[in-house]
């Protein structure tokens, strides 16, 4: 044989060692990466689990979870999910490995939210620490003072809210307009003391509808999301989830040019004059790193309207018809009230501490209802190891909120309605159990208007059940299970309102 083809033969040998060394070695990297996965359910190639997926995902996850356990992972479309389940293992994971688990999925009707300027729908890192510093400052300077004026606007709205409900003389109505109107009224003026856009303003109107209409669209629910692909089949849909958004910002944006063209250094009237001092003393560079400019601080105003208006809402909604399904629970308020507050003042924050079956009836409401049964989405930032799991980065990752309210290793009767369940035997809420359950999420991302949304539920349960007495509609059949979104709702349902 010639030298030449020696050679030949040599080089071609080392090639093809090579090339099934690299087979060999890339089959066995992603071996031990699969080998570590957590374990799940079966998926159909493109679609994954998604066909089980179509509604009250919550129920569903939540019982995978008695098969696969705490730590779980399932193919969405072609993308790889995490489930969590369970409170140890919710917070081992957004707590103890809190920055692994900070991320968010890049979904696309993200990029619609706010022109991918949201806060609560960015990726962590610089952008999302510098937006949400921003956003902690503004609500810290408006919420610090529980009397004024913070206490004084949720009063006057839980009363207004009472004089719409006995405005209907007795005759039924469906409360969840009402409700809505109420509390994106105080989140609107917290962030901008505008007091110009009342209830029967048509922009007020539009904001209000856009801020509901947003959660049966987005985040968890879209199947845009899941398969990219199907932008080009529904236009119509991410067509009218585009409209929803550009409503919020375009009436946004008129309050953002009169701030901006009116505003004064020594005179906060609201957060979003704190938004524009943090954002104007922040230093250049930084802003220049993270693509932060004055016009971007109304971004996170929408993010309040938003996430309040719809999550209290929605509570509020579902404490009026707990409220009507179990009367005696109602007796039981309306005594309490009686007995502490009686007829004569309004309930105050002060009250808080003083009506222990207000605060567990509020408790039970949120725990019961589970209004954000799967958080938001989250997705991990960097390869991690949950449990001796491997989860790699870039996971989808589910914080299954609802296995936490609902276990039934931890809470006895847990698809029971039982306020009492938070009571101690000395009449006094139990401290620990009320912090078994995580209605706000936990963590790095975990909801900063917690403090707010607990003051409204407070006021607005203490006023309406100081003054009103609410009944079923005769005839009416009520159905406690959810309309499922990224919020749970209740279904509509008409209420009768007395006063007392
Ligand atoms: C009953 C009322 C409320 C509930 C149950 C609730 C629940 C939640 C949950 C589960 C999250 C997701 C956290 C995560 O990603 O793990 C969240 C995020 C958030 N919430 Fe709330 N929320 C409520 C009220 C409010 C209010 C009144 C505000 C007003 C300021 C607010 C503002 C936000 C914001 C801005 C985020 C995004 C945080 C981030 O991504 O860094 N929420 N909330």
């Amino acid at each position: 044989m010639a030298d030449h083809e020696v050679l030949y033969q040599a080089i071609v040998t080392a090639l093809i060692v090579l090339l099934l060394y690299s087979i060999f070695f890339r089959l066995w990297k992603w071996y031990s990466i699969f080998r570590l996965l957590p374990p799940g359910p079966w998926g159909w190639p493109f679609i994954g689990y998604l066909p089980k997926l179509k509604t009250n995902r919550h129920l569903v996850l939540t019982e995978l979870r008695k098969t696969y356990g705490d730590v779980y992972c399932l193919k969405i479309g072609v993308h790889r999910a995490v489930v969590l389940n369970g409170l140890e293992t919710v917070r081992h994971a957004l707590v103890h490995l809190g920055e692994n688990f900070a991320g968010r999925p890049s979904f696309h009707t993200f990029q619609f939210i706010e022109n991918g300027n949201s806060m609560a729908f960015c990726d962590f890192g610089p952008r999302w620490k510098v937006r949400r510093t921003i956003a902690l400052n503004g609500l810290r300077a408006f919420l610090r003072d529980k009397v004024h004026p913070v206490e004084i606007a949720m009063t006057e709205e839980a009363i207004y809210l009472v004089e719409t409900f006995l405005g209907n003389s007795g005759k039924p109505f469906n409360p969840e307009n009402s409700v809505y109107l109420s509390l994106g009224s105080i989140t609107f003026g917290l962030c901008f003391s505008d007091h110009t856009l009342g209830r029967s303003d048509a922009d007020y109107l539009k904001l209000i509808k856009s801020v509901r209409d947003f959660t049966q669209n987005v985040a968890a629910c879209n199947l845009v999301d899941i398969l990219p692909w199907l932008r080009y089949l529904w236009k119509d849909k991410l067509k009218s989830f585009i409209e929803v958004n550009n409503t919020l910002q375009s009436i946004l944006s008129r309050q953002e040019r009169e701030h901006l063209a009116t505003f004064e250094e020594g005179h906060m009237r609201d957060i979003l004059d704190s938004f524009i001092k943090t954002c104007r003393e922040m230093n250049e560079e930084i802003k220049q790193e993270v693509q932060l400019k004055d016009e971007h601080i109304t971004n996170i105003a929408a993010d309040f309207l938003r996430a309040g208006t719809v999550t209290v809402s929605a509570t509020l909604t579902w404490a009026l018809l707990y409220m009507i399904t179990y009367p005696k629970i109602q007796e039981r308020l309306q005594k309490e009230v009686d007995d502490v507050i009686g007829p004569g003042r309004n309930p105050r924050l002060d009250d808080m501490g003083s009506l222990p079956y207000a605060e567990a009836f509020i408790l039970e409401t949120l725990r019961k209802s589970s209004i954000s049964p799967l958080s938001l989405p989250h997705a991990t930032t960097k390869d991690t190891t949950l449990y001796g799991y491997h989860i790699p980065r870039g996971t989808w990752v589910i914080p299954n909120l609802f296995s936490i309210s609902h276990d039934e290793k931890f809470w006895t009767d847990p698809h029971v309605f039982r306020p009492e369940r938070f009571l101690t035997p000395e009449n006094t809420v139990d401290e620990i159990l009320a912090k078994s359950f995580l209605p706000f999420s936990a963590g790095k991302r975990r909801c900063l208007g917690e403090l707010q949304a607990r003051w409204e539920l407070f006021l607005f349960v203490a006023t309406v059940v100081q003054r009103c007495h609410f009944e079923k509609v005769p005839g009416e059949t009520y159905d406690l299970t959810p309309e499922f979104g990224l919020v749970l709702h209740p279904k509509h349902f008409n209420i009768i309102a007395k006063s007392r």
